[in-house]
């Protein structure tokens, strides 16, 4: 069986003093969260867990459901790769999301993040006033944020940009940054030591994922073979939180994108109103927009009225809200159904 070392993941003294409270289960640490299921990296390799029906019946708030980041308490199912988490370690930091217009208020997107990339762009998402946001989502949290600059080959006034940026950085490092030349993400690299947990945080579009695919040298979608299948299917599975090559890790999962999503109150309907109005030009109401007949997106496209780049924009910010969406559905119809089970139960004792 394999030992995997859970200090490159993370475990510091911090957690293996918490974790001696709980002796009779071992320890792990969140590595995705997919629909049910949490994926959880232990000594012994990744396991799939679910909460244990009794930790979750004393649920409070969303905010205490495990999330990517967390190191839990569980235990193992003999002979399976499969684990049931019953408690959750103390956050060192916590990235909350809030839900607008439900009673959903809070929702943990990830936890325990030591150092936050906030990337801006230095041509068009150059924005001070959005910096300081940022900066104060970083502060909050609890991790320690640090400045990327990013497409500096698109600026020639670099000079005078990083000046601006650190008068509002408020002591925050600023990191100038390319991603087109070979060593232009270099100095990132003193920031990703063995343990430490990084997140990155921009709008869309300034270059996050390319550079977490350079620091990881490939590009992050692994594919995973499913054993014990006997037709030997492959599927993609997106591990949210990455060990990196040069030691570190870093956590990217559509949540703590969707925080650095909006500018301002305005929803996607408000930045796309162009996509909003071809769409409604669709031939068909359950329009898919892939080869339909009549397609007003497709036709868009073809005749250059609509960029095939915008398209895409649009498209992956309308997953990444569905994602959301998806969670919270989930987690409300869970819960009820938990707390239901809890308290029939509780009655049929009586
Ligand atoms: N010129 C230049 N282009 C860059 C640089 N970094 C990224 N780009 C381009 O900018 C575009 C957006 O980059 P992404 O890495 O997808 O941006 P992102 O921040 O991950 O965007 P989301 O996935 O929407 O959050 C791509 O076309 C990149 O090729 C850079 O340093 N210089
Ligand atoms: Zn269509």
């Amino acid at each position: 069986m394999s030992t995997i070392d859970l200090a490159k993941y993370g475990l510091t003294d911090r957690y293996e003093t918490l974790m001696r409270q709980y002796p009779e289960y071992s320890v792990g640490r969140i590595v995705s969260q997919e629909k049910g299921f949490y994926r959880v990296i232990t000594s012994c390799g990744e396991q799939i867990a679910e909460i244990s029906g009794k930790y979750r019946y004393q649920i409070n708030t969303p905010s205490e459901y495990p999330a990517v980041g967390d190191f839990v308490m569980l235990n193992s199912i003999e002979n399976s790769n499969r684990a049931v988490i019953h408690q959750i370690l103390p956050r060192k930091s916590v990235f909350m999301r809030k839900n607008a217009g439900t009673n959903f208020t809070e929702q943990v997107v990830a936890a325990n993040i030591d150092t936050l990339f906030i990337c801006m762009s230095l041509n068009n998402d150059f924005n001070l006033r959005r910096l300081e946001r940022f900066l104060s989502i970083g502060w909050n949290s609890g991790a320690v944020p640090v400045i990327v600059l990013t497409k500096a080959d698109l600026c020639d006034d670099v000079k005078s940009k990083q000046y601006e940026v650190e008068l509002t950085a408020n002591g925050a490092d600023v990191l100038i940054t390319s991603s087109m030349g070979k060593d232009g993400y270099q100095k990132i690299l003193p920031y990703l030591k063995e343990g430490v947990t990084t997140a990155m945080l921009g709008s869309s579009g300034v270059g996050k994922s390319t550079l977490i695919n350079l620091l990881l040298g490939k590009n992050h979608q692994d594919t995973q073979e499913i054993r014990g299948d006997d037709k030997g299917r492959h599927t993609t599975t997106r591990r949210e939180l990455i060990l990196l090559p040069s030691g570190g890790m870093i956590i990217d999962t559509p949540g703590i994108r969707e925080l650095g999503m909006w500018d301002s109150a305005s929803g996607l309907e408000k930045t796309f109103t162009d996509i909003e109005a071809i769409i409604n030009d669709c031939r068909y109401k359950d329009c898919t927009h892939t080869c339909e007949p009549g397609c007003a997106v497709l036709s868009a496209i073809q005749n250059g009225n609509l960029s095939a780049e915008r398209w895409k924009s649009y498209q992956k910010l309308q997953s990444e809200n569905a994602f959301m969406e998806d969670a919270k559905d989930y987690f409300t119809k869970k819960e009820k159904k938990y707390k239901e089970i809890a308290k029939l139960n509780k009655s049929l004792r009586k």
